[in-house]
């Protein structure tokens, strides 16, 4: 498999993206347990990664609604599976960070079941984002989602996040890394998409991608 960086979508898709994030975001509730999930009554995204990624901002980028999933600065801070509608016909699943190496055992395993619950059986999950640092690459706790979700058929999709921390000279070694990693997933869609949340690289380009989903 080839991988390589998304392109900026041409102006009709750059539309489709445009209008399904113009129609209204809110948060619908925070789930703890596959019990409480919502009705599968829509196509839903999730954004998975590690602690401290970027999971959270990048949805509030998407949106455009600045504190609507909760962003901050200490790791482990979404800890629950949170749902945003987004317009009528789609649900955005912020998901809680992975890799955090200082929460409590019991509350990481309560996680991992949970996570690995939730991306194994949701049935109206159309794809995950899989969100990398682009200081960092792909890490062992990254490659264990990303064979979770190889063996769920769960497509999904890598994430650069926080481009602009990263001087052009060494994200051409990260990226060499993380396709390296990729090739190793049957599950990974052959596009990457680089973004910030800070500077609103990339969001445009990542809302005609979820625009595209159905
Ligand atoms: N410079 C920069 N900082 C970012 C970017 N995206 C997120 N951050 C910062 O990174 C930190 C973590 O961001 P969150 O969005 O809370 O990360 P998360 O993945 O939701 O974290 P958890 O919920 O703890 O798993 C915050 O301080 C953000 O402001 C970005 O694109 N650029
Ligand atoms: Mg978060």
């Amino acid at each position: 498999m080839q991988f390589s960086l998304a392109e900026a979508p041409d102006e009709a898709t750059a539309e489709k993206g445009r209008k399904l994030f113009a129609g209204q975001s809110e948060f619908l509730k925070g789930v703890v347990a596959m019990s409480g999930l919502p009705e599968a009554d829509r196509v839903e995204v999730c954004f998975a990664g590690r602690s401290n990624v970027g999971k959270s901002s990048l949805i509030n980028a998407l949106t455009g609604t600045k504190g609507l999933a909760r962003a901050s600065n200490t790791p482990g801070r979404t800890q629950e599976i949170n749902y945003f509608t987004q317009g009528p016909d789609l649900y955005l699943v912020d998901l809680p960070g992975y890799g955090y190496a200082n929460a409590p055992l019991a509350v990481v395993e309560k996680w991992q079941k949970l996570l690995k619950r939730y991306l194994s059986g949701r049935q109206t999950l159309r794809r995950a984002f899989v969100l990398i640092d682009s200081r960092h690459g792909i890490k062992k706790v990254d490659d264990e989602i990303m064979a979770l979700l190889d063996s769920a058929a769960v497509t999904f999709q890598c994430v650069m996040t926080k481009a602009d921390k990263v001087k052009a000279k060494d994200l051409d070694k990260v990226m060499e890394q993380v396709r390296s990693a990729l090739s190793k997933h049957p599950a990974a869609y052959p596009e990457i998409v680089m973004t910030s949340s800070e500077k609103g690289e990339g969001i445009a380009t990542l809302r005609s991608i979820i625009s595209g989903i159905d």
